[in-house]
């Protein structure tokens, strides 16, 4: 074997074919002994950093020290590239069978309702939110995600949310003169206020878990106990799912209003409702549970104040949802690491193991320890045992079988969660979650959804709507299905605008005050918490950024130092990789869609210190969540 190959232009598969590798160990029996001592010791450092559930053997990493003459980090570096070389490959290979799959004309692929392109489809509830035709709906967002890893050719045709995007367009733009100002911020501060004193405040809450836990189910049986969907629409969803043999998904029809997702049994995109309790009004997140639909429940948990993780607890199914490979631990650290901090874990389908109290307290026993390691304090995180299909202990106990227990119910546990402080004397920042021609009862054009992160919106404000020069006006403001005059930090509400071009606003668009904009930058640092990880991270390392309802390519373009966890202090400067667990601070720049386009790609962003939601940030890689941080510094 020669040693003169340069390592970086070392190709493993071609290794793999050498002649002189095909036994273990045998290619080496001419290396003198300080050589063996050499070979023995780096062997040992690369594992330490690759660890034992790396792909690569032995063989591969004896061969790579050998011809860069024993140095660790150059034969870590090449291995891993090497190892990220083939998984794109094959990832790419995926994402063709995936767009073979889903090349279907876009009315078959339509993830909404099938309504009047471009109108506000019916909702389930009369107080439903407005689940309006988007332009980038969840397809497209996993499309993106895959385009974004350089994985899918460009989808700019042939999917539904182009179609929509195309009827945006011709929505012209409303050039009539805004509505006046009608109060000062100060006369609105004091208002809301008072309003606080005598109105119950408004929670957001996601619903998570792994895929087929019974979130939907769950969701719409609480619904519909507190009274807020008909006896008549659950009668008619029960008729229509047992005519596609699918009765028993009648109350998770509630939400799983999409022809695909009825067909498939499975939850694609989120849902917005809204529900009361005794002293709360909720607006209730349904996400998706399969691991496909992701950025879907990423975009929904960036918006919610606090979560019901569903478990399912019947026989072996907790387990698969817990171990490797399944949702439960994944959407517990997404939702935790953007921001969330009560969790309820409704613990379901017991009605499967009899109601077992041993069941309960073992799933709480195995589940309890990992929330509080991914930084859910105890004392924030309760149990309740339930039974979605037959409503148990939701709203009321009924089953005498729980009398073993004696907590709260899943909806006095609900309403006993903690409102958090609203930044409501903070910029405004609307992040936009959707945009569409809106056609409500109250008021129709070009409108935007979204959660008010911070401050107060109103009706006749100018705001601009970044990244881009453009600015509108605030025609109308819906909130809850009603017209109102101003919407404050915490509430999800939908905006009329007029004088801006649909061109101008997409899924991620942040809408702010002229006179306060959020920084629009291409760079950034964060301090980062690494998860469970294939593979290090190294400089050079290939994302996706997740900032709310936007997912953008980026690179880890340096790492700059390793952090002490509990303390935050610098234990290690410039480090040559981040491995699972370790916490660092990063320099993350972000990449064109697509390579080798010129233009500059950049996204409203804001240090965490200016303002914690809109500093928070998601890395996935490959399908997997691989980290999540804070923005610390902001590089325009
Ligand atoms: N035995 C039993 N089955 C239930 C219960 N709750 C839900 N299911 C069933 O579990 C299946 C999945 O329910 P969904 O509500 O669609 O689950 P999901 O978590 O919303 O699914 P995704 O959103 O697609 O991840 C359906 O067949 C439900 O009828 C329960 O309490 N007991």
């Amino acid at each position: 074997m020669s040693r003169h190959r340069i390592v970086k232009n070392l190709d493993l598969d071609d290794e793999m074919d050498d002649q002189a590798f095909d036994s273990e160990g045998e290619d080496y029996d001419d290396m003198t002994e300080e050589q063996q001592v050499q070979m023995s010791s780096a062997l040992t450092a690369v594992h330490s950093v690759l660890g034992s559930a790396t792909p690569i053997t032995d063989r591969e990493i004896r061969s790579a020290l050998w011809d860069s003459y024993f140095d660790v980090d150059g034969t870590v570096a090449f291995l891993l590239d090497e190892l990220h070389k083939k998984e794109a490959a094959k990832a790419k290979a995926e994402a063709k069978k995936l767009a073979r799959q889903t090349s279907q004309p876009p009315s078959a692929r339509s993830t909404r309702p099938s309504t009047p392109a471009g109108s506000k489809p019916s909702t389930s509830t009369a107080k439903a939110v407005p689940k309006a035709t988007p332009l980038a709906g969840p397809v497209s967002s996993l499309r993106a995600d895959l385009e974004g890893m350089n994985l899918l050719p460009s989808s700019s045709s042939s999917t539904a949310s182009s179609a929509a995007a195309s009827e945006l367009m011709e929505v012209p733009v409303d050039n009539s003169p805004p509505p006046a100002i009608a109060m000062a911020k100060e006369k609105i501060l004091e208002e809301v206020k008072e309003r606080e004193r005598s109105e119950k405040p408004v929670l957001s809450l996601v619903v998570v878990g792994h895929v087929d836990a019974g979130k939907s189910t769950l969701m719409g049986r609480v619904l519909h106990e507190l009274g807020e969907i008909s006896d008549r629409s659950v009668e008619q969803n029960q008729r229509q799912s047992q005519k596609m043999g699918k009765g028993s998904f009648a109350y998770a029809w509630t939400f799983d209003a999409l022809e695909e997702e009825r067909e498939r049994g499975v939850t694609i995109d989120i849902s917005l409702d809204t529900f009361s309790t005794s002293t709360k009004r909720f607006t209730l997140i349904d996400a998706p549970g399969h691991r496909d639909f992701i950025p879907n429940m990423i975009s929904g948990a960036a918006q919610a104040d606090t979560a019901v993780l569903v478990v399912d607890g019947s026989s072996g199914a907790f387990e698969r949802g817990f171990e490797g490979g399944g949702q439960t631990r994944e959407h517990a650290v997404l939702v935790r690491s953007l921001g969330v901090q009560q969790l309820v874990v409704a613990v379901n389908k017991l009605d499967a193991v009899n109601w077992s109290q041993t069941r309960f307290e073992s799933i709480r026993s195995q589940l309890q320890p990992f929330l509080t390691q991914s930084g859910f304090q105890p004392t924030k995180v309760s149990f309740i045992p339930v039974g979605a299909m037959s409503g148990e202990n939701l709203v009321e106990r009924r089953e005498l079988s729980l009398d073993w227990y004696e907590g709260r119910t899943l909806v006095e546990q609900l309403d006993s969660l903690d409102v958090p402080t609203r930044a409501l004397d903070a910029p405004l920042r609307i992040p936009v979650s959707n945009v569409f021609k809106g056609q409500s009862a109250t008021a129709s054009g070009l409108a935007v959804s979204g959660r008010v992160e911070s401050g107060i919106v109103q009706v006749g404000e100018r705001l601009c709507a970044l990244p881009g020069d453009e600015s509108g006006a605030v025609r109308a403001l819906e909130v809850d299905g009603e017209l109102v005059p101003y919407a404050v930090a915490g509430v999800n509400a939908t905006v009329f605008l007029s004088g801006i071009d649909p061109l101008h606003l997409n899924v991620g668009t942040v809408l702010c005050p002229p006179h306060q904009p959020v920084p629009v930058v291409s760079s950034f640092t964060a301090q980062i918490m690494v998860f469970d990880l294939k593979y290090p991270i190294t400089a050079g390392y290939a994302v996706e950024l997740f900032h709310h309802s936007r997912d953008i390519p980026a690179t880890i373009s340096s790492l700059d130092a390793v952090l002490d966890k509990t303390s935050g202090a610098v234990t290690k400067k410039n480090p040559r990789m981040l491995t699972k667990g370790s916490s660092a601070r990063i320099h993350v720049q972000l990449r064109p869609p697509t390579s080798g386009a010129s233009r500059r790609t950049t996204i409203p962003l804001e240090s965490f210190a200016a303002n914690k939601s809109m500093g928070r940030v998601l890395f996935r890689r490959g399908g997997e969540t691989i980290a999540a941080g804070i923005v610390l510094d902001v590089i325009s």
